[in-house]
């Protein structure tokens, strides 16, 4: 099977880690993997230079490598490595010094090793766009002659809702589509009963975290860490001047971004489009707020305005006008600041990072582009890098590191001869007493001969200071205000027993968890029972399959 990937729409940190996701979990499932230039334009434009090959012959590093992978078994991940334009989609550049180019190329090839390192720059590597011309019949019939031109049954969409609405039409069209290009003669018949069915998925890449059936979109939890960030710059010149700062944040028309970092940031006042101002003097309200608290001391104001935000009767409400009400009725010295596309730029943080392997475990991409039918609607898909990871739970054993040196020395043996990389091993300070990370380090370096060298480094107390990412402080907030009220509950509930016989039940001891997106209270003799009390952890966690992706998308379950 072909698969190809685009991103289109506003771009959202996060794309890239879905490309690299996707090219590495379709070559895992035994596909081609392509990747489309320029969102849906790259489609309906397609491919006109025909000159250049798709592919480029390098040496390998160590030669003896390719026969050493499980037995010299042929994997589809060696037979993918490398297609040459991972270095140009990579430095935006149109050509390449050996004369290699993008130029006329929309619809390229991409390897294992071409996409290497992208889960962490931010906006999208392969461009996007919004295409005017896959809005019109004509621009979709043209993506679908492309797109079997190219001989492309597969493709994966990561962009917003608009994005994905495109997809869902492109997907209903399709029969209409080959039947046209068939009947024009630009598709012969072998075509047409091979391309009967495009299998699409859509992940939702977006800033603005608007899209139904899905908690968080990717590169909506990067946004908020922007914004959260700009907001604790502002706060230390605003508190400096005793100033109002009015910050209208991006979301079209979904005041997600607005409200969290309105709750991360302690803002004064939030305007968002879902919950308009319940009275026709919203000023009055305002400045009734802001006033109790200056009047207790705070001596900075911070409103946040979303972009979408209107009051009851649909008329938007302007930060200028927000300014302009806080100056003249409670005469504070006061700014706007329009944070703008800031919001969307920068480097992913690690939860969209994770969020997009959760997405593509090697799995979803099988059940959802090599088993489903075309006939099912358009499925959305919506929830590091390192290539080694050992953990306390899952331990160390010589077998174990047996195979990963050899992982290592295959992989190191895989790369073009000149051009290897490093790699990263991540190991938890107690996953083995005997193994530690001096002894680990000098067994790669013992085992690397003339392939590769090892350092290490140890994070320590680090990984402890800093400041709290947007999440957790909103998470911090909304988990305490509901202690207050379980506390506040439990001693009413005591407050109505008798006074000499008062007795708390057990459950009024309790943890307040979270599980999935819902908030839990598990009475701590409940809790007692999921713990492994001597290792002082939970004798389950969710996340232990992220190991196996790790190992999956080092390549390591396939190469040994
Ligand atoms: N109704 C539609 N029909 C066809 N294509 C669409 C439709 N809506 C959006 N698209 C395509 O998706 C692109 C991105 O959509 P847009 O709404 O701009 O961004 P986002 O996907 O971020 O919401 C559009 O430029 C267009 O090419
Ligand atoms: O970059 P542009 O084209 O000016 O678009 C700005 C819009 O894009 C967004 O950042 C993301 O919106 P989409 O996900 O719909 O593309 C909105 O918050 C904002 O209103």
């Amino acid at each position: 099977m072909k698969l190809a990937v685009l991103t289109s729409g506003g771009d959202s940190a996060g794309m890239n880690a879905v490309v690299r996701a996707v090219v590495k979990a379709g070559i895992l499932n035994g596909c081609e993997t392509w990747i489309v230039r320029e969102g849906y334009e790259g489609l309906v434009r397609g491919n006109t230079d025909t000159q250049i090959p798709s592919t480029i012959d390098e040496p390998f590093a160590d030669p003896s490598a390719r026969q050493r992978v499980r037995s010299g078994k042929a994997t589809n991940l060696v037979e993918n490595l490398r297609f040459g334009d991972g270095d140009l989609l990579h430095d935006g550049t149109g050509d390449h010094a050996r004369g290699r180019t993008l130029k006329g190329r929309y619809i390229v090839r991409a390897g294992w090793d071409d996409v290497r390192g992208w889960f962490a720059d931010g906006g999208t590597l392969i461009g996007t766009a919004r295409s005017k011309t896959f809005r019109s019949p004509a621009g979709r019939l043209a993506a679908a002659y492309n797109l079997i031109k190219e001989g492309i049954d597969a493709l994966v969409v990561c962009g917003g809702d608009g994005s994905l609405t495109g997809a869902d039409l492109f997907r209903s069209e399709w029969p209409s589509l080959i039947s046209t290009l068939h009947s024009e003669g630009k598709i012969t018949d072998e075509q047409l009963s091979k391309h009967g069915h495009l299998r699409i998925v859509g992940l939702v890449g977006s800033i603005d975290n608007d899209m139904s059936m899905t908690d968080l979109t990717i590169g909506a939890p990067t946004a908020l860490h922007r914004i959260c960030e700009a907001i604790d710059n502002i706060n230390s010149t605003a508190t400096s001047h005793s100033r109002a700062f009015v910050l209208e944040v991006m979301g079209r028309h979904c005041g997600w971004l607005a409200l969290l970092a309105g709750v991360s940031a302690g803002a004064d006042f939030i305007f968002i489009p879902e919950r308009p101002p319940q009275t026709d003097s919203w000023e009055d309200e305002m400045c009734e707020a802001i006033s109790m608290h200056r009047e207790v001391g705070k001596r900075k104001t911070l409103v946040i305005v979303a972009e979408g935000a209107h009051d009851s009767n649909l008329k938007p409400i302007r930060a200028d006008y927000v300014r302009d009400v806080l100056t003249e009725r409670l005469g504070l010295d006061s700014r706007v600041t329009t944070l703008g596309h800031i919001q969307r730029g920068g480097r992913p943080c690690a939860f969209d990072r994770i969020l997009v392997s959760w997405l593509f475990g090697s799995s979803v991409v099988h059940f959802s582009l090599v088993t489903c039918d075309v006939d099912d609607n358009l499925l959305l898909l919506g929830k590091t890098g390192a290539s080694l990871v050992y953990t306390p739970e899952q331990g160390m054993d010589l077998d174990m590191l047996r195979a990963d040196v050899k992982f290592l020395k295959i992989r190191y043996g895989l790369d073009a001869k000149g051009k290897s990389e490093g790699r990263l091993v991540i190991r938890n300070e107690c996953a083995s007493k005997v193994y530690t990370t001096d002894m680990l380090t000098d067994m790669f370096r013992e085992e690397g001969g003339g392939l590769f060298d090892s350092r290490y480094a140890s994070l320590g107390h680090i990984l402890q200071g800093g400041v709290p990412t947007p999440m957790d402080r909103a998470r911090a907030a909304r988990l305490s205000l509901r202690c207050m009220a379980f506390l506040e509950e439990h001693h009413q509930s005591l407050l109505a027993q008798p006074p000499k016989s008062r007795c708390a039940p057990p459950e009024s001891a309790a943890v307040i968890t979270i599980q999935g997106s819902a908030l839990k209270w598990v009475p701590v003799t409940e809790m007692v029972k999921h713990a492994d009390m001597k290792n002082r952890r939970g004798k389950e966690a969710w996340w232990e399959p992220v190991k196996g992706w790790v190992e999956a998308l080092s390549g390591r379950s396939e190469l040994v």
